[in-house]
């Protein structure tokens, strides 16, 4: 789904909205001044219509970022899980009810104060509530302005969450260098979307081949778990909602710089950690000899496993429609749950 925070609009600051607010009811009041009136009955309609224009705007802005913000619990879970560790939803929430609660105030004052000017008997007495109401909005804004700065942190930090599609979905896992970019490619085609991702500067690469979307995690799933900080073990965890499998790739040849062994614990480690079925993938085949590529097959015999080359095309078709296939299944399985 499209990233669900991008239509929150700009928030603006206190300072600001009020100075846009008074703008406009300015410019409005000018409008008023060029109607032949008895002055009287001018004075008081043009603080009547700067003190609604004032509170239409103000009122107005807040709702906007009200209505446009997501209900996060109604989210996907990955979402979810993104604001709970990016900016915390319950501070979230909480920050859109001072919205809520200023701008409905406001709408209140701006009815009460329009009533009180209608009932002015002086001009003088008619500007003094028109001040009074500018100095309430201000007030109100101040008390939220760390309610507002907090959504205009949150806005800025969800914005760039990739937006990804609901569809079944394979997260590819292995240490650097094995190839995994290599097979995102040779599956998917050219066309690999690369996507913001916040804790990885890498960004995560989305391909997608008939209907089944692949990520490849830079950053995330190519290192051991003890390296982690908390932040980064959520943002992995995350995409336990994201995948419905995972494919973990192991380079035969160790040319990536890490041995078998160590591949084989960072495999464990995946396993344990996601809930999620594992293809592997032993690739670089073309790299070795038939004796060691035995003795890889014996290691590793619990798993279900596809020998293949990424670079030279070996085994790709056969290691797509075993994805596909695991994928579709895992995906409907979820859904069913
Ligand atoms: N001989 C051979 N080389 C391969 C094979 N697959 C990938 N390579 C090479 O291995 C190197 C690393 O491949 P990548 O696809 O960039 O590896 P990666 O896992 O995406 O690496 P990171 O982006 O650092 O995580 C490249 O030079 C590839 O050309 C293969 O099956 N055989």
């Amino acid at each position: 789904m499209e990233n669900p925070f991008k239509k929150i609009p700009t928030i603006l600051m206190p300072d600001e909205l009020m100075e846009k607010a008074l703008r406009r009811g300015e410019k409005v009041a000018n409008e008023m001044r060029q109607k032949p009136l008895p002055s009287l009955i001018k004075s008081k309609m043009v603080e009547e219509h700067k003190v609604r224009t004032i509170g239409s705007v103000v009122a107005d802005n807040l709702q906007k970022v009200i209505d446009k913000a997501p209900a996060v619990r109604k989210l996907p879970k990955f979402y979810q899980e993104m604001v709970e560790i990016l900016v915390g939803i319950d501070e979230f929430k909480k920050s859109l009810g001072a919205f809520k609660w200023a701008s409905d105030l406001v709408k209140k004052l701006t009815n009460e104060y329009a009533k009180k000017i209608r009932r002015s008997r002086t001009p003088q007495q008619a500007a003094k509530f028109r001040k009074e109401f500018v100095g309430r909005v201000k007030s109100i804004l101040k008390q939220i302005h760390p309610e507002m700065a907090f959504i205009a942190v949150a806005r800025e930090k969800l914005k760039d969450l990739p937006t990804f599609k609901d569809l079944p979905t394979i997260a590819i896992a292995g240490y650097p260098n094995v190839g995994k970019s290599t097979i995102l490619k040779a599956l998917t085609g050219a066309d690999v979307e690369i996507n913001n991702y916040p804790f990885t500067t890498k960004g995560i690469n989305v391909g997608y081949m008939d209907n089944i979307q692949m990520l490849d995690t830079p950053g995330l799933l190519d290192r051991p778990l003890y390296e982690r900080n908390d932040i980064e073990l959520q943002a992995i965890l995350a995409l336990n909602y994201l995948a419905d499998i995972i494919l973990f790739v192991i380079d035969a040849s160790e040319y990536c710089g890490y041995s078998l062994d160590e591949q084989i614990s960072l495999l464990k480690e995946i396993s344990e950690l996601f809930k999620l079925p594992i293809i592997l993938a032993i690739n670089k085949i073309d790299l070795i000899d038939k004796e060691r590529l035995n003795k890889i097959r014996d290691m590793l015999k619990n798993y279900e496993v596809i020998e293949i080359s990424a670079d030279k095309g070996i085994n790709l078709d056969k290691l797509k429609e075993i994805l596909k296939k695991r994928a579709i299944e895992s995906y409907k399985s979820k859904l069913r749950c």
